[in-house]
């Protein structure tokens, strides 16, 4: 080594999709803290703009409305995976941005074309600065945002399953209720013309279906690894 420069090893940039419930955020943020990447999580930026619209009367169906909105709120992103947070317009909203009025009206919003280009805009710009690199979670990561991650990692799980680890975290809430808003929210982020929640042809699929949360998670410490090893 030229100098005693120290080695370090190389920026990898993970890229984590999938549908609602199958375990991204919980294996993104300690897949990062383990690895000491930076941690990205794109659904709150979307719950962020859409608490946005709601808090400024902005009808969420209404897409025009929507789009002509679009560059308004200020919204940033801490990706520190021990302490993410987010902020609109300096407030911080981490805990609004989880009520079931934002959930509801989330996929109308990031719909609109207007709002994917701000966010992923905002998304690559993180991305980019990240030094070590960093681990991304959402839904277009590895199809749109970040289409050369060094890794795409697609995790699924059964509705069932999915349902009964969101039922247990929300209060009065049955589990065929939960499930069926699940199976709704995943339809239309499917189906939506920009940027639709889809696999990339490269991304490794992982069925977390009958796997914890700490298989989940060393699964894909082991892919970055064998990634960074060049295997
Ligand atoms: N493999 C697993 N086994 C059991 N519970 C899990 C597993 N993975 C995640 N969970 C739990 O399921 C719930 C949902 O996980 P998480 O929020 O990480 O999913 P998500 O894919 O990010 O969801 P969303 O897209 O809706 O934000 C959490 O309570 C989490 O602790
Ligand atoms: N890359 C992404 C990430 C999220 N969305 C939209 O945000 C909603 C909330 O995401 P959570 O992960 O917090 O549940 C999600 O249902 C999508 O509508 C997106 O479009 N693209």
């Amino acid at each position: 080594m030229e100098n005693g420069a120290a080695r370090t090893a190389p920026a990898v940039i993970v890229a984590i999709d999938g549908p609602s419930g199958t375990g991204k955020s919980s294996t993104s943020k300690a897949v990062a803290a383990q690895l000491r990447l930076n941690y990205l999580d794109t659904g709150a930026q979307y719950r962020a703009i859409t608490w946005w619209m709601v808090a400024n009367g902005v009808d969420t169906d209404d897409a025009q409305a929507v789009a002509a909105a679009a560059d308004k709120p200020e919204i940033l992103s801490g990706t520190d995976p021990e302490n993410p947070t987010i902020t609109v317009d300096g407030v911080d909203v981490a805990g609004p941005i989880r009520t079931q009025e934002v959930t509801s009206k989330v996929s109308a919003v990031s719909a609109v074309p207007e709002i994917r280009t701000r966010i992923t805009e905002l998304q690559r710009a993180i991305a980019a600065a990240a030094v070590t690199g960093i681990v991304v979670e959402g839904r277009d990561i590895g199809t749109t945002v970040l289409p050369d991650a060094d890794l795409k990692i697609f995790l699924t799980a059964a509705a069932e399953a999915r349902a009964a680890r969101r039922s247990g975290e929300l209060k009065d809430s049955d589990v065929k209720a939960t499930r069926e808003a699940l199976i709704k929210r995943d339809a239309a982020d499917s189906t939506r013309k920009t940027s639709p929640l889809a696999k990339a042809d490269d991304a490794v699929e992982v069925d977390t279906t009958d796997l914890t949360l700490p298989q989940v998670i060393e699964c894909v410490v082991t892919l970055v690894e064998e990634k960074r090893a060049g295997k």
